[in-house]
């Protein structure tokens, strides 16, 4: 169901926006507009959800010293693919340098939970932080299960190299300390019958 027909594909079930072609749909409009309304996600999917994000959150205070009480989900927090196809909008255009902070100003921690794994599912792909006063560059390579948590801004811009062959899968979970950003966990959709 869905993808975008350029390389980065994103599904974000807050929002439930999913790409889709050269633009982005409402999943959960579309599984409804769907005759079977089959069952795309489940509740178990949602509480798995639930629990990744608030051990996700854990982490992030006790790796920063700061109360878990303080950080609030924030976004956009969503699934990503990547693909080596070529772009088709901007939207695919994921390896360009950036500081979250500047696109998200809501955002004060980025996270990147991998789903997949480098040179396993797929090539290139890798992230890299730009640090241009230090020599060595921090490459973070992905790998199933693999988190990696930064502040989210310019002291951490970053990029995603281009994947040149097989499918990369991460999600990107983002936190705010400012109360009035924070977003509510997803809920499932309950179909009409
Ligand atoms: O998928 C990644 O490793 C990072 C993606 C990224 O930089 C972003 O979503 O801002
Ligand atoms: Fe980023």
């Amino acid at each position: 169901m869905g993808g975008s027909s350029g390389g980065a594909s994103i599904l974000d079930l807050h929002t439930g926006a999913l790409s889709m072609a050269t633009n982005f749909v409402n999943i959960y409009k579309l599984i409804e507009s769907k005759p079977q309304k089959e069952e795309v996600f489940s509740e178990k999917d949602f509480e798995v959800y639930r629990t990744v994000k608030n051990k996700i959150r854990e982490t992030i205070a006790i790796h920063f010293g700061i109360s878990s009480a303080q950080l609030y989900l924030t976004d956009p927090t969503f699934f990503s693919r990547l693909t080596e196809k070529s772009a088709q909008t901007k939207h695919d255009e994921y390896w360009h340098k950036h500081v979250d902070k500047h696109t998200y100003k809501s955002f004060h921690f980025t996270s990147l939970l991998y789903l997949s794994t480098y040179g396993e599912d797929f090539s290139g792909g890798r992230f890299l932080f730009t640090d241009e006063t230090s020599n060595n560059t921090i490459i973070i390579e992905p790998k199933l299960g693999r988190l990696s948590a930064f502040t989210s801004g310019s002291e951490n811009e970053h990029f995603v190299e281009r994947v040149t062959s097989g499918t990369r899968f991460a999600i990107t979970v983002s936190f705010t300390c400012d109360p009035k950003f924070a977003i509510k966990d997803p809920q499932i959709v309950r179909h009409k019958n």
